[in-house]
Protein backbone atom coordinates (compact mmCIF):
# COMPACT_ATOMS: atom_id res chain seq x y z
CA UNK A 1 0.00 0.00 0.00
CA UNK A 2 1.13 3.42 -0.39
CA UNK A 3 1.57 6.12 2.16
CA UNK A 4 -0.85 8.94 1.90
CA UNK A 5 1.00 11.58 0.39
CA UNK A 6 0.73 15.69 1.32
CA UNK A 7 1.69 18.58 -0.57
CA UNK A 8 3.72 21.67 1.17
CA UNK A 9 3.28 24.47 0.02
CA UNK A 10 5.14 26.91 3.26
CA UNK A 11 4.49 30.27 1.01
CA UNK A 12 6.41 33.40 2.53
CA UNK A 13 7.03 35.08 5.90
CA UNK A 14 6.55 33.09 8.82
CA UNK A 15 5.11 30.79 6.41
CA UNK A 16 8.26 27.81 6.20
CA UNK A 17 9.56 29.00 9.94
CA UNK A 18 6.01 27.52 11.55
CA UNK A 19 5.95 24.81 8.59
CA UNK A 20 9.35 23.63 9.78
CA UNK A 21 7.86 22.83 13.57
CA UNK A 22 5.10 20.93 11.41
CA UNK A 23 7.96 18.88 9.41
CA UNK A 24 8.68 17.68 12.46
CA UNK A 25 5.54 16.21 13.68
CA UNK A 26 4.79 14.54 10.76
CA UNK A 27 8.11 12.77 11.08
CA UNK A 28 7.56 11.82 14.24
CA UNK A 29 4.65 10.11 13.26
CA UNK A 30 5.87 8.26 10.86
CA UNK A 31 9.08 7.23 12.61
CA UNK A 32 7.03 6.45 16.10
CA UNK A 33 3.31 5.63 15.09
CA UNK A 34 3.83 3.76 11.54
CA UNK A 35 1.82 6.32 10.04
CA UNK A 36 4.25 7.45 7.22
CA UNK A 37 3.56 10.12 4.85
CA UNK A 38 5.01 10.67 0.94
CA UNK A 39 5.42 14.48 1.43
CA UNK A 40 6.37 16.66 -1.61
CA UNK A 41 7.26 20.49 -1.44
CA UNK A 42 6.72 23.19 -3.37
CA UNK A 43 6.22 27.02 -3.90
CA UNK A 44 3.21 29.79 -3.08
CA UNK A 45 3.06 32.64 -3.11
CA UNK A 46 5.72 35.42 -3.23
CA UNK A 47 8.36 32.81 -3.36
CA UNK A 48 6.96 31.29 -6.72
CA UNK A 49 6.63 34.36 -7.94
CA UNK A 50 10.44 35.22 -7.18
CA UNK A 51 11.10 31.90 -9.18
CA UNK A 52 8.24 31.75 -11.79
CA UNK A 53 7.07 34.91 -12.14
CA UNK A 54 3.26 33.67 -11.25
CA UNK A 55 2.40 33.23 -7.20
CA UNK A 56 1.29 29.36 -8.38
CA UNK A 57 3.00 27.62 -11.49
CA UNK A 58 0.57 25.80 -13.06
CA UNK A 59 2.32 22.11 -12.13
CA UNK A 60 2.33 22.95 -8.66
CA UNK A 61 -1.40 23.45 -8.91
CA UNK A 62 -1.75 20.13 -11.12
CA UNK A 63 0.18 18.53 -8.07
CA UNK A 64 -2.02 20.03 -5.71
CA UNK A 65 -5.12 18.23 -7.40
CA UNK A 66 -3.51 14.97 -6.65
CA UNK A 67 -2.09 14.94 -3.73
CA UNK A 68 -4.35 13.75 -0.53
CA UNK A 69 -3.88 17.07 1.44
CA UNK A 70 -2.02 20.34 0.78
CA UNK A 71 -0.55 21.70 3.61
CA UNK A 72 -0.24 25.52 3.59
CA UNK A 73 1.78 28.61 5.54
CA UNK A 74 1.23 31.57 4.57
CA UNK A 75 1.49 34.07 1.43
CA UNK A 76 2.28 37.63 1.18
CA UNK A 77 4.53 40.37 2.55
CA UNK A 78 5.48 44.12 1.93
CA UNK A 79 7.77 43.52 -0.97
CA UNK A 80 4.94 42.02 -3.14
CA UNK A 81 2.87 45.12 -2.31
CA UNK A 82 3.63 47.33 -5.39
CA UNK A 83 2.99 44.02 -7.40
CA UNK A 84 0.25 43.73 -10.54
CA UNK A 85 -2.80 42.69 -8.88
CA UNK A 86 -2.67 39.64 -10.94
CA UNK A 87 0.28 38.39 -9.66
CA UNK A 88 -0.39 39.45 -6.36
CA UNK A 89 0.53 36.28 -3.50
CA UNK A 90 -2.85 36.24 -2.52
CA UNK A 91 -4.25 35.46 -6.06
CA UNK A 92 -2.05 32.04 -5.72
CA UNK A 93 -3.90 31.15 -2.58
CA UNK A 94 -7.24 31.97 -3.99
CA UNK A 95 -6.80 30.08 -7.32
CA UNK A 96 -5.54 26.96 -4.98
CA UNK A 97 -8.74 27.79 -3.57
CA UNK A 98 -11.02 27.95 -6.04
CA UNK A 99 -9.27 25.02 -8.55
CA UNK A 100 -9.49 22.70 -5.77
CA UNK A 101 -13.37 23.62 -5.05
CA UNK A 102 -12.58 24.30 -1.74
CA UNK A 103 -15.99 25.80 -0.41
CA UNK A 104 -16.14 25.02 3.19
CA UNK A 105 -13.22 26.61 5.16
CA UNK A 106 -13.28 25.21 8.56
CA UNK A 107 -11.89 27.52 11.73
CA UNK A 108 -12.47 25.94 15.22
CA UNK A 109 -11.57 28.71 18.10
CA UNK A 110 -10.78 26.63 21.12
CA UNK A 111 -9.67 28.36 24.17
CA UNK A 112 -7.43 26.12 25.77
CA UNK A 113 -7.48 26.57 29.72
CA UNK A 114 -4.20 27.30 29.95
CA UNK A 115 -4.84 30.37 28.05
CA UNK A 116 -8.38 31.27 29.04
CA UNK A 117 -6.60 34.61 31.01
CA UNK A 118 -4.95 35.65 28.91
CA UNK A 119 -7.95 35.94 25.99
CA UNK A 120 -8.82 39.72 25.57
CA UNK A 121 -11.69 38.77 26.95
CA UNK A 122 -12.54 38.12 30.60
CA UNK A 123 -12.03 34.37 31.73
CA UNK A 124 -15.86 33.18 32.21
CA UNK A 125 -16.61 34.47 28.70
CA UNK A 126 -13.91 32.45 26.88
CA UNK A 127 -12.73 29.12 29.59
CA UNK A 128 -14.18 25.97 27.67
CA UNK A 129 -14.90 27.78 24.16
CA UNK A 130 -15.50 25.52 21.31
CA UNK A 131 -16.51 27.26 18.01
CA UNK A 132 -16.84 26.48 14.75
CA UNK A 133 -17.03 29.45 12.01
CA UNK A 134 -17.97 27.49 8.28
CA UNK A 135 -16.49 30.50 6.43
CA UNK A 136 -17.75 30.03 2.44
CA UNK A 137 -14.13 30.09 0.49
CA UNK A 138 -14.91 29.74 -3.71
CA UNK A 139 -17.50 33.11 -3.62
CA UNK A 140 -18.36 35.80 -2.54
CA UNK A 141 -17.12 39.58 -3.20
CA UNK A 142 -13.29 37.68 -3.58
CA UNK A 143 -14.48 36.32 -6.42
CA UNK A 144 -17.24 37.79 -7.67
CA UNK A 145 -16.94 39.76 -11.43
CA UNK A 146 -16.75 42.87 -12.26
CA UNK A 147 -14.06 43.65 -10.24
CA UNK A 148 -11.16 46.08 -10.86
CA UNK A 149 -9.91 49.47 -10.55
CA UNK A 150 -11.72 51.60 -13.74
CA UNK A 151 -11.65 54.84 -14.35
CA UNK A 152 -15.19 56.91 -13.79
CA UNK A 153 -14.58 60.58 -15.82
CA UNK A 154 -11.55 62.40 -13.40
CA UNK A 155 -11.38 60.01 -10.95
CA UNK A 156 -10.63 56.06 -10.29
CA UNK A 157 -13.40 53.29 -8.50
CA UNK A 158 -12.32 50.36 -7.18
CA UNK A 159 -15.09 47.39 -8.20
CA UNK A 160 -15.70 44.17 -6.24
CA UNK A 161 -18.91 41.71 -6.42
CA UNK A 162 -20.29 39.92 -3.82
CA UNK A 163 -22.20 37.13 -5.64
CA UNK A 164 -23.68 34.04 -4.92
CA UNK A 165 -25.66 30.66 -6.51
CA UNK A 166 -28.23 29.12 -4.38
CA UNK A 167 -26.51 26.24 -4.85
CA UNK A 168 -23.30 27.39 -3.76
CA UNK A 169 -24.69 28.83 -0.57
CA UNK A 170 -26.70 25.32 0.10
CA UNK A 171 -23.65 23.36 -0.09
CA UNK A 172 -21.75 25.33 2.51
CA UNK A 173 -24.98 25.54 4.56
CA UNK A 174 -25.19 21.17 4.50
CA UNK A 175 -21.62 21.36 5.90
CA UNK A 176 -22.53 23.53 8.76
CA UNK A 177 -25.26 20.99 9.55
CA UNK A 178 -23.36 17.99 9.35
CA UNK A 179 -20.91 19.44 11.70
CA UNK A 180 -23.42 21.02 13.74
CA UNK A 181 -25.29 17.29 14.14
CA UNK A 182 -21.64 16.11 15.40
CA UNK A 183 -21.20 18.66 17.97
CA UNK A 184 -23.56 20.57 19.84
CA UNK A 185 -26.41 20.42 17.34
CA UNK A 186 -26.37 24.77 16.74
CA UNK A 187 -26.27 26.82 13.49
CA UNK A 188 -26.20 30.54 13.47
CA UNK A 189 -26.34 32.10 10.16
CA UNK A 190 -24.71 35.55 9.79
CA UNK A 191 -25.27 37.50 6.59
CA UNK A 192 -26.23 41.31 6.17
CA UNK A 193 -30.01 40.38 4.53
CA UNK A 194 -30.85 43.94 5.70
CA UNK A 195 -28.76 45.74 3.32
CA UNK A 196 -27.92 42.79 0.67
CA UNK A 197 -29.48 41.08 -2.00
CA UNK A 198 -27.29 38.01 -1.70
CA UNK A 199 -27.69 38.12 2.38
CA UNK A 200 -31.31 37.83 1.54
CA UNK A 201 -30.81 34.98 -0.87
CA UNK A 202 -28.22 33.67 1.96
CA UNK A 203 -30.72 33.45 4.78
CA UNK A 204 -33.18 32.05 2.12
CA UNK A 205 -31.56 29.16 0.88
CA UNK A 206 -30.07 28.32 5.01
CA UNK A 207 -33.82 27.92 5.60
CA UNK A 208 -35.13 26.50 3.20
CA UNK A 209 -31.86 23.45 3.64
CA UNK A 210 -32.86 23.21 6.90
CA UNK A 211 -36.34 22.77 6.59
CA UNK A 212 -36.01 20.37 4.17
CA UNK A 213 -32.92 18.02 5.59
CA UNK A 214 -32.09 19.00 8.96
CA UNK A 215 -34.84 20.04 11.13
CA UNK A 216 -33.64 17.99 14.09
CA UNK A 217 -30.70 21.00 14.31
CA UNK A 218 -31.47 24.71 15.99
CA UNK A 219 -31.08 27.29 13.33
CA UNK A 220 -30.49 31.23 13.92
CA UNK A 221 -29.70 33.86 12.09
CA UNK A 222 -27.73 37.37 13.12
CA UNK A 223 -26.65 40.21 10.82
CA UNK A 224 -22.88 39.69 10.83
CA UNK A 225 -22.30 43.27 11.85
CA UNK A 226 -24.69 41.89 15.73
CA UNK A 227 -23.20 38.91 15.08
CA UNK A 228 -18.89 40.11 15.21
CA UNK A 229 -20.60 42.05 18.55
CA UNK A 230 -22.22 38.69 20.42
CA UNK A 231 -19.00 36.77 19.63
CA UNK A 232 -17.28 39.08 21.48
CA UNK A 233 -19.88 39.56 24.32
CA UNK A 234 -20.66 36.08 25.14
CA UNK A 235 -18.93 33.53 22.50
CA UNK A 236 -20.07 30.30 24.14
CA UNK A 237 -24.11 31.42 22.86
CA UNK A 238 -22.88 29.67 19.54
CA UNK A 239 -21.83 26.09 18.12
CA UNK A 240 -21.49 26.45 14.64
CA UNK A 241 -21.54 29.95 12.73
CA UNK A 242 -22.06 29.62 8.52
CA UNK A 243 -21.11 32.33 6.80
CA UNK A 244 -19.87 33.92 3.50
CA UNK A 245 -16.51 34.24 2.39
CA UNK A 246 -15.80 37.75 3.46
CA UNK A 247 -17.62 38.10 7.24
CA UNK A 248 -15.92 34.48 7.90
CA UNK A 249 -12.55 36.19 7.00
CA UNK A 250 -13.48 38.68 9.45
CA UNK A 251 -15.09 37.10 12.14
CA UNK A 252 -12.74 33.96 12.28
CA UNK A 253 -9.81 36.56 12.95
CA UNK A 254 -11.54 37.96 16.09
CA UNK A 255 -12.57 34.68 16.93
CA UNK A 256 -8.49 33.75 16.94
CA UNK A 257 -8.49 36.48 19.93
CA UNK A 258 -10.64 35.05 21.84
CA UNK A 259 -8.51 31.86 22.08
CA UNK A 260 -5.32 34.26 22.92
CA UNK A 261 -4.09 34.39 19.74
CA UNK A 262 -4.58 34.86 15.92
CA UNK A 263 -0.90 32.28 16.00
CA UNK A 264 -3.33 29.92 17.83
CA UNK A 265 -6.18 29.12 15.02
CA UNK A 266 -6.00 25.96 12.33
CA UNK A 267 -8.09 25.68 9.40
CA UNK A 268 -9.36 22.84 6.92
CA UNK A 269 -11.01 23.93 3.53
CA UNK A 270 -12.50 21.45 2.26
CA UNK A 271 -14.17 20.48 -1.30
CA UNK A 272 -16.54 17.67 -2.67
CA UNK A 273 -15.36 14.22 -1.60
CA UNK A 274 -13.06 12.35 -3.61
CA UNK A 275 -12.69 8.68 -5.04
CA UNK A 276 -11.75 7.43 -1.87
CA UNK A 277 -14.45 9.41 0.11
CA UNK A 278 -12.45 11.66 1.38
CA UNK A 279 -12.54 15.51 0.35
CA UNK A 280 -10.20 17.37 -1.11
CA UNK A 281 -8.42 19.55 1.20
CA UNK A 282 -6.07 21.99 2.18
CA UNK A 283 -4.96 23.10 5.79
CA UNK A 284 -3.73 26.16 6.63
CA UNK A 285 -3.24 28.30 9.50
CA UNK A 286 -5.99 31.53 10.01
CA UNK A 287 -2.85 34.61 9.92
CA UNK A 288 -1.19 36.01 7.63
CA UNK A 289 3.10 35.87 6.70
CA UNK A 290 3.25 38.22 9.79
CA UNK A 291 6.04 40.31 8.02
CA UNK A 292 6.47 42.15 11.36
CA UNK A 293 7.89 38.74 13.48
CA UNK A 294 9.20 37.38 10.43
CA UNK A 295 12.86 35.77 10.20
CA UNK A 296 13.09 36.32 14.20
CA UNK A 297 11.65 32.94 15.37
CA UNK A 298 9.03 34.71 17.11
CA UNK A 299 6.15 32.63 15.70
CA UNK A 300 3.71 30.18 17.46
CA UNK A 301 3.55 27.34 15.24
CA UNK A 302 0.49 26.26 16.98
CA UNK A 303 -2.07 27.16 14.69
CA UNK A 304 -0.09 24.87 12.04
CA UNK A 305 0.58 22.46 14.06
CA UNK A 306 -2.86 22.17 15.01
CA UNK A 307 -3.81 22.52 10.98
CA UNK A 308 -2.40 19.22 10.25
CA UNK A 309 -4.23 17.95 13.05
CA UNK A 310 -7.37 18.67 11.14
CA UNK A 311 -5.67 16.76 8.46
CA UNK A 312 -4.86 14.03 10.26
CA UNK A 313 -8.57 13.78 11.22
CA UNK A 314 -10.57 14.70 7.95
CA UNK A 315 -7.72 13.28 5.13
CA UNK A 316 -6.55 10.68 6.85
CA UNK A 317 -9.17 9.05 9.09
CA UNK A 318 -6.45 9.35 11.99
CA UNK A 319 -8.96 10.86 14.68
CA UNK A 320 -7.49 9.46 17.27
CA UNK A 321 -3.94 10.77 16.59
CA UNK A 322 -5.08 13.72 15.98
CA UNK A 323 -6.74 13.90 19.72
CA UNK A 324 -3.22 12.81 20.97
CA UNK A 325 -1.58 16.42 18.75
CA UNK A 326 -4.02 18.59 20.13
CA UNK A 327 -3.31 17.01 23.53
CA UNK A 328 0.05 17.29 22.97
CA UNK A 329 -0.45 21.32 22.29
CA UNK A 330 -2.75 21.18 25.43
CA UNK A 331 0.51 19.89 27.60
CA UNK A 332 2.76 21.88 26.48
CA UNK A 333 0.88 25.10 27.02
CA UNK A 334 -0.70 23.68 30.72
CA UNK A 335 3.49 23.15 31.09
CA UNK A 336 3.31 27.13 31.09
CA UNK A 337 5.42 27.33 27.65
CA UNK A 338 4.65 30.42 26.05
CA UNK A 339 6.13 31.54 21.76
CA UNK A 340 6.03 35.78 22.56
CA UNK A 341 2.43 36.45 20.75
CA UNK A 342 0.95 34.49 23.90
CA UNK A 343 2.93 36.55 26.70
CA UNK A 344 1.27 39.27 29.02
CA UNK A 345 3.14 41.59 30.73
CA UNK A 346 4.81 39.04 33.95
CA UNK A 347 8.35 38.72 32.72
CA UNK A 348 7.87 35.30 31.05
CA UNK A 349 11.07 34.23 28.77
CA UNK A 350 9.10 33.52 25.40
CA UNK A 351 10.64 30.55 23.58
CA UNK A 352 11.23 30.03 20.09
CA UNK A 353 9.47 28.80 17.09
CA UNK A 354 11.37 25.89 17.47
CA UNK A 355 11.06 25.50 21.31
CA UNK A 356 8.22 25.70 20.42
CA UNK A 357 7.44 22.58 17.98
CA UNK A 358 10.24 20.84 19.73
CA UNK A 359 8.30 20.84 22.96
CA UNK A 360 5.13 19.50 21.20
CA UNK A 361 7.70 16.87 19.94
CA UNK A 362 8.19 15.71 22.93
CA UNK A 363 5.04 15.94 24.70
CA UNK A 364 3.66 13.61 21.99
CA UNK A 365 6.93 11.56 22.70
CA UNK A 366 5.56 11.51 26.50
CA UNK A 367 2.20 10.47 25.49
CA UNK A 368 3.31 6.63 24.26
N1 LIG B 1 -3.65 32.69 4.42
C1 LIG B 1 -2.72 33.57 4.13
O1 LIG B 1 -1.71 33.24 3.54
C2 LIG B 1 -2.91 34.96 4.57
C3 LIG B 1 -2.05 35.91 4.09
N2 LIG B 1 -2.14 37.19 4.54
C4 LIG B 1 -1.12 38.10 4.05
O2 LIG B 1 -0.09 38.21 5.04
C5 LIG B 1 0.49 39.52 4.98
C6 LIG B 1 0.47 40.16 6.36
O3 LIG B 1 -0.89 40.41 6.71
P1 LIG B 1 -1.37 40.94 8.14
O4 LIG B 1 -2.59 41.72 7.94
O5 LIG B 1 -0.22 41.56 8.86
O6 LIG B 1 -1.86 39.63 8.91
P2 LIG B 1 -1.03 38.52 9.69
O7 LIG B 1 -1.99 37.47 10.08
O8 LIG B 1 0.14 38.11 8.92
O9 LIG B 1 -0.51 39.27 11.02
C7 LIG B 1 -1.37 40.00 11.89
C8 LIG B 1 -0.68 40.14 13.26
O10 LIG B 1 -0.71 38.88 13.92
C9 LIG B 1 0.60 38.46 14.24
N3 LIG B 1 0.70 37.01 13.96
C10 LIG B 1 0.14 36.37 12.91
N4 LIG B 1 0.45 35.08 12.95
C11 LIG B 1 1.22 34.89 14.04
C12 LIG B 1 1.86 33.77 14.61
N5 LIG B 1 1.77 32.54 14.07
N6 LIG B 1 2.59 33.94 15.74
C13 LIG B 1 2.68 35.16 16.31
N7 LIG B 1 2.09 36.26 15.82
C14 LIG B 1 1.37 36.14 14.70
C15 LIG B 1 1.52 39.25 13.32
O11 LIG B 1 2.81 39.36 13.88
C16 LIG B 1 0.77 40.56 13.17
O12 LIG B 1 1.09 41.42 14.23
C17 LIG B 1 -0.31 40.27 3.92
O13 LIG B 1 0.39 40.20 2.72
C18 LIG B 1 -1.61 39.50 3.82
O14 LIG B 1 -2.26 39.62 2.59
C19 LIG B 1 -3.03 37.55 5.50
C20 LIG B 1 -3.90 36.64 6.01
C21 LIG B 1 -3.94 35.27 5.55
C1 LIG C 1 -5.01 36.09 1.31
C2 LIG C 1 -6.38 36.23 1.96
C3 LIG C 1 -7.43 35.92 0.95
C4 LIG C 1 -6.41 35.26 3.00
C5 LIG C 1 -7.10 35.56 4.27
O1 LIG C 1 -7.05 36.59 4.90
C6 LIG C 1 -7.75 34.42 4.83
O2 LIG C 1 -8.10 33.50 4.09
O3 LIG C 1 -8.01 34.43 6.04
MG1 LIG D 1 -7.93 36.31 6.90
Amino acid sequence: MTNPSILILAGDGIGPEVMAEVRKVIDWYGNKRDLAFDVSEDLVGGCAYDKHGTPLHDDTMAKAQEVDAVLLGAVGGPKYDALDFSVKPERGLLRLRKEMDLYANLRPAQCFDALADFSSLKKDVVAGLDIMIVRELTSGIYFGEPRGIIKEGNERVGINTQRYTESEIARVARSAFELARKRGNKVCSMEKANVMESGILWRDVVTEVHAAEYPDVELSHMYADAGAMQLCRWPKQFDVIVTDNLFGDLLSDAAAMLTGSLGMLPSASLGAPMDNGRPKALYEPVHGSAPDIAGQGKANPIACVLSFAMALRYSFDQGAEADRLEKAVETVLADGKRTADLLGEDGVTPVTTAEMGDAIVAALEASL
